[in-house]
């Protein structure tokens, strides 16, 4: 097995710490000249919200497109603190080739050639999804972030500051994530189990709420280019004898529209792009 010879410094690391949290804590009338526009996702807002009259995530979130470098929205990337477009340009170039080299070496591991998935992510999106949950005296009532898997590659997750709130489903019940000092939380997003065709798993995940500390994470989605297909890997189902292709093959861009449709509800969005089986 490759071992990964990637990592991001640790300045980088503290520095995007740093201008995060003093983002969050500017006034809101400041983050608001970063809010996201109608209809739009990036910006400072809510993501997901498709009615009304849904009960809203006890989250504020920062969403930003971040690679490639020529699809930023600089106008939404936050100047305040002075020190925040910068630390997030270091903190998303250096993640980006951690997650590139982790699906190079994932690709090797499933007898693949290390560019199978890497050729689709030159010019790969990254996008960033920074969020800060605040306390809820009654936190057994809210949902920090709602249940759901991530409709990428893979999700490197940095914990910002001590207060835990991730967990995953594994078999039907829920575990905390406990982040270790120094590492990345890796989620395997759905295009990841749609290209391996259900080798690997995407991850059902949510975040709950302290009662008494707000937490912080830093989450960045790694997704091939907009221009590739998304579909079972012909390298790997024409190689196993009588494998069904267990999922359909969209536009790339047709499938991030689907995701960002609806509300999120665990691993539904994934269902809704399997195919019946044929073999049995
Ligand atoms: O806050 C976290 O730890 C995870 C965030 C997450 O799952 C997401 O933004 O999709
Ligand atoms: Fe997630």
């Amino acid at each position: 097995m490759q071992l990964i010879n990637h990592n991001v410094p640790d300045d980088v690391v503290e520095g995007m710490k740093a201008s995060l949290q003093e983002f969050f804590q500017l006034p809101a009338e400041t983050k608001r000249r970063f809010a996201q526009q109608q209809g739009r996702l990036e910006g400072y807002g809510q993501l997901f919200v498709v009615s009304e009259d849904q009960k809203l995530d006890w989250a504020d979130m920062l969403f930003l497109y971040a690679q490639p470098p020529e699809i930023r929205k600089t106008k939404l990337w936050p100047d305040q603190p002075a020190t925040f477009r910068a630390a997030l340009d270091r903190y998303s170039c250096a993640v980006k080739e951690v997650a590139d080299s982790l699906l190079a070496t994932m690709s090797e591991n499933l007898g693949l050639k290390r560019e199978v998935i890497a050729d689709r992510c030159i010019g790969g999106l990254q996008s960033i999804r920074m969020n800060l949950y605040p306390p809820c005296a009654q936190a057994d009532k809210v949902v920090g972030l709602s249940p759901h898997s991530d409709a990428d590659l893979l999700t490197l997750v940095l914990q910002v500051n001590h207060v835990q709130g991730l967990q995953i489903k594994r078999n039907g019940s829920w575990f905390a994530v406990k982040p270790v000092e120094g590492a990345f939380v890796v989620n395997v997003g759905d295009i990841f189990e749609i290209l391996t065709n259900g080798r690997y798993r995407s991850i059902e995940h949510r975040v709950v709420v302290d009662p008494k500390e707000e937490r912080l994470s830093v989450a960045a989605f790694h997704s091939p280019n907009t221009r590739a297909t998304i579909g079972p890997l012909k390298e790997l189902v024409a190689r196993a004898d009588g494998e069904d292709v267990a999922y359909a093959t969209v536009e790339h861009e047709r499938l991030r529209e689907l995701f960002f449709a609806t509300k999120l509800e665990g691993k539904s969005f994934l269902e809704r792009m399997k195919l019946p089986s044929t073999t049995s």
